[in-house]
């Protein structure tokens, strides 16, 4: 049975239908990648899961319980977490004291403030510097390792890579199989497909707000994902 489902799902803002009967699937211990172009859809796709968006409707369920409707601290507490695109730091508060927002979800487990100083070591060391002060990329640690603290079931990651250097985001990629491995499944939002397809066991495409191609990235043939990213040809197999 999925830990995570996605029905039909549309979301709306105001008359404009953003997303357009999308679906997915995460299992335990899986992580799926969701690739597009600007625009497709799939901050919104997150956000509705998260209970962040607007009007909405279709099915959204976890661990068997429809979340559709519930608000988003509960959702929250139940151990979904948003690692946010912008990464949306509290740029004047230290490393540690965002690290320790993620406490107010009130979950028990294994990501402790040691365990995420463990996962990103540079962290320990600007434990005291404003997150403001940081690196792009060392706030990304922060804005994953706050999402660690509230021992998640379901991380969902919108475009961690966004503006890094390539070394940068294969150094936070790297750190994934730590995360996997604790137990977490995962949902990646991404523009870069060569590091979705690499980091994902099965990779959705969309397009103006529907799935346009889906499949274990060892499957999808280049030919099939440039023409769902794009909307150009014939993309499902
Ligand atoms: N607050 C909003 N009000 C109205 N339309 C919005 C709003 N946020 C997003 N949209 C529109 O909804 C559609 C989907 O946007 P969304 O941000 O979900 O796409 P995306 O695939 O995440 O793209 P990006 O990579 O740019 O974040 C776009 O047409 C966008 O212009």
């Amino acid at each position: 049975m999925s830990l995570l489902s996605v029905e039909n799902l549309d979301v709306f803002y105001g008359d404009f239908r953003a997303v357009r009967g999308a679906h997915l699937e995460l299992a335990a211990g899986q992580t799926i990648a969701i690739i597009g172009a600007n625009g497709a859809g799939k901050s919104t796709l997150l956000n509705a899961i998260v209970g962040l968006s607007g009007r909405k409707s279709g099915s959204i369920r976890f661990d068997g319980r429809d979340i559709g409707r519930e608000p988003t601290d509960r959702i929250a507490r139940a151990g979904i977490t948003m690692v946010p695109e912008g990464r949306r730091l509290f740029g004047s508060l230290t490393v540690e004291d965002n690290l320790l927002v993620g406490l107010a979800a009130e979950r028990p487990g294994p990501w402790t403030l040691e365990a995420v100083y463990a996962l990103f070591p540079r962290l320990g060391e600007l434990s005291k510097m404003t997150a403001g002060s940081l690196s792009g990329g060392q706030q990304q640690m922060v804005s994953i390792g706050r999402a660690l603290m509230t021992n998640p079931r379901v991380l969902l990651c919108d475009e961690i890579s966004l503006g890094l250097a390539p070394k940068i985001i294969g150094d936070i990629y790297r750190c994934f199989e730590t995360i996997t491995a604790s137990g977490v499944s995962v949902v990646l939002i991404e523009q870069n497909v060569v590091q979705a397809c690499a980091a994902a066991d099965y990779v959705y495409c969309m397009l103006e707000g529907h799935m346009s191609l889906e499949g274990r990235p060892e499957d999808l043939s280049q030919a099939q994902i440039t023409a769902a990213y794009f909307g150009t040809g014939e993309a499902l197999p």
